[in-house]
């Protein structure tokens, strides 16, 4: 299944916030999303989940689900979202339940699901048990068990420090490698859009409207840090947002 935006503006209320999106996701790869504060990033994803209609314009999706889909449109937020009181496998089987999948399946792909995000020992612990990173392990797990069609994560690492940062993007990129899955990943993060996104959808500030679309060719698991062909996009990205930036970082100020 594919997603496209076609011709999508927004207004919230006289404010324009979005104007003339064309935009489509691929099957199979991840589309980072990078802008400054305010562009409307997360308005966005709303727009591909569903979760809100923009005022003109459309959003489609080509093609069905995968059969064994669970829930199609699937989100990793920043804040992981865990059920404080239940256990790692309970807060997926939570999930699974609402989605009436119980039983020796739900059991199943709850194995699975932790074997891949290296959970598997951490079964039975509670969320305040665990560092934030393996929080946000457990955001993920808890979004492949329902084996999304297209996995939509709004800044899933910003709320950690850039080593357990590097550590996740290192498991996104492995978990991306051994079975592709669609994403769409928004991200103020320059070097996660780089060594995570095929393509790489810079907004300008609000009205967001696409400046650029850069692709990157070069494969996921080849993406190491430091690499000099990885820094060269980053610093053309920051060239391009730069001013964007500094603009609405002003218009905050002045808020
Ligand atoms: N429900 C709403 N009602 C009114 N204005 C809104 C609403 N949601 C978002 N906005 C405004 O729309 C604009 C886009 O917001 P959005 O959260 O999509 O931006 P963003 O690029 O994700 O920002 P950030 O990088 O700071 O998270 C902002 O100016 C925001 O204040």
């Amino acid at each position: 299944m594919e997603l496209r935006l076609e011709g999508v503006s927004h207004h919230y209320g006289d404010v324009e916030v979005i104007r003339d999106i064309n935009l489509s996701i691929p099957k199979g790869r991840i589309v980072c999303i990078v802008g400054p504060s305010g562009c409307g990033k997360s308005t966005l994803l709303r727009f591909l989940g569903g979760l809100e209609r923009p005022t003109g314009g459309q959003v489609t999706q080509v093609g069905a689900p995968p059969e064994d889909s669970i829930n199609p449109l699937t989100y990793v937020f920043q804040d992981f979202a865990l059920l404080p009181w239940r256990t790692v496998e309970g807060n997926i089987s939570f999930i699974l339940s609402d989605h009436g999948v119980r039983g020796a399946r739900a059991e199943k792909i709850i194995a699975d699901v932790l074997a891949r995000t290296k959970l598997s020992d951490f079964r039975k612990a509670l969320p305040k048990q665990l560092s934030g990173g393996m929080k946000q392990r457990v955001a993920i797990a808890r979004a492949l068990a329902v084996n999304p069609a297209v996995l939509l994560m709004d800044e899933p690492l910003s709320a950690l420090d850039s080593q357990t940062r590097e550590l996740l993007m290192d498991d996104l990129v492995t978990l991306w490698t051994r079975q592709p899955f669609t994403s769409v990943y928004v991200t103020h993060n320059l070097a996660e859009a780089v060594r995570l996104g095929h393509r790489i959808v810079v907004l300008s500030r609000r009205p967001g409207q696409i400046r650029e679309v850069v692709e990157i060719d070069m494969p996921l698991e080849d993406r190491t840090l430091g690499d000099p062909e990885l820094e060269r996009m980053q610093k053309h990205l920051w060239t391009l947002m730069r001013a964007e930036a500094e603009a609405a970082d002003m218009e905050l100020v002045n808020d």
